[in-house]
């Protein structure tokens, strides 16, 4: 079975790197090969070499001849990506590597394969796991998502490596949603790091960032348990606590008034303003997710960010 991962950002790159290194027949597609051919690394993962059996293109249809496809872009550029795949995917695997939600359509990753790609099998890989980690062949278990189990299974074998430990779950939007969520959350943490806030408001605010994880999530049909998993509250732990984290460090420049560079990718910040949007459709109160999309879009500054969430009226837990 071969494998072709969409997308040599660090993600997809330390995704081709371990499958490869597994033994799998590898094909990395990216936009602009011109860089990944001369020196065999990714700019967006320095340091980590592909593996001399990792084909590289720049061509989608040569790509699309594998029978599973990773798609590891960000999300916003997800549907993008796949309304340019004009080739034949019926029966083939989409497997989505991208955390967030579809700004313009306020679906998670599957739903954006499904709206371009209904015949195809929709399933996502999500969980904690830093692309650094995992090209450096350290131990990393995520969550196999796919609403058939059978499909699922097959993804399970087919991707997971000595260092890459996949469990599965039919869950797809309890999977999603806790990997888009935790971005915003982790952006919150940042922040009140940054402010010099310390360790026990960054408690309370995973903690509480958990319950609007899980009450969208559960709202919209996902089951509680799947929040709790790998997915949901393993990726919140890594993410709202490590440096390595993009989202947190935007979120600590946010909380120090420091700049941070345009072109890194920060998917929670879109995620906030998509939650936001979905939250008010279907009526949920998602206080700290509104917070982050004010904050990163500039609307209220990080102090006035934390009073606001601190002067709420008291309430249940
Ligand atoms: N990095 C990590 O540790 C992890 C990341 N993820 C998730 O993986 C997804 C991708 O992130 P990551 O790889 O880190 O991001 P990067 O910023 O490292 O890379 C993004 C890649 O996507 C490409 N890209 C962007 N837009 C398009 C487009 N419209 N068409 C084609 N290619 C495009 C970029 O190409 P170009 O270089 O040409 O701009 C780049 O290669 C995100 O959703 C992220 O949350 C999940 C787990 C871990
Ligand atoms: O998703 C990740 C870890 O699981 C990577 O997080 P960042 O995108 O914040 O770097």
């Amino acid at each position: 079975m071969s494998i072709a991962v969409l997308g040599a950002g660090a993600f997809g790159t330390a995704l081709a790197v371990t499958m490869a290194r597994g033994g799998a027949n590898v094909t990395l597609w990216a936009r602009d090969t011109t860089t990944l051919e001369i020196s065999r690394q990714s700019p967006r993962l320095p340091g980590v070499e592909l593996p001399k059996t990792v084909s590289i293109t720049p061509e989608l249809s040569q790509a699309a001849q594998a029978n599973t496809l990773l798609l590891s872009v960000p999300m916003q550029s997800l549907s993008g990506l796949l309304a340019q795949l004009d080739v034949p995917l019926s029966g083939k695997h989409l497997v989505a590597c991208c955390k967030g939600i579809d700004l313009s359509t306020l679906t998670g990753p599957a739903d954006v394969i499904r709206q371009f790609k209904p015949h195809a099998v929709q399933a996502i890989l999500t969980g904690p796991s830093f692309a650094a980690d995992i090209a450096s062949g350290l131990p990393t278990a995520l969550t196999l998502a796919c609403a058939d189990d059978a499909a699922g299974q097959s993804l399970q074998h087919q991707l997971s490596t000595s260092t890459l430990r996949l469990y599965r779950s039919n869950d797809v939007t309890g999977a999603e949603l806790g990997g888009a969520l935790k971005n915003v959350i982790a952006i919150a943490c940042g922040t009140t790091i940054g402010l010099g806030m310390g360790d026990s408001a960054r408690a309370a605010l995973m903690t509480r960032g958990f319950a609007e994880m899980t009450r969208l999530a559960t709202h919209l049909g996902a089951r509680a348990e799947t929040l709790s998993g790998l997915s949901g509250m393993g990726d919140l732990a890594l993410t709202c606590m490590s440096d390595q984290s993009r989202n947190y460090r935007f979120g600590l420049s946010r909380g120090r008034s420091e700049s941070f560079d345009a072109n890194t990718t920060v998917e929670g910040a879109k995620t906030a303003e998509a939650v936001t949007k979905l939250a008010a459709k279907v009526g949920l109160d998602m206080p700290i997710c509104k917070m982050v999309y004010e904050l990163a879009t500039h609307q209220v500054d990080a102090a006035d960010a934390v009073r606001i969430l601190l002067s709420r009226p008291l309430k249940e837990e």
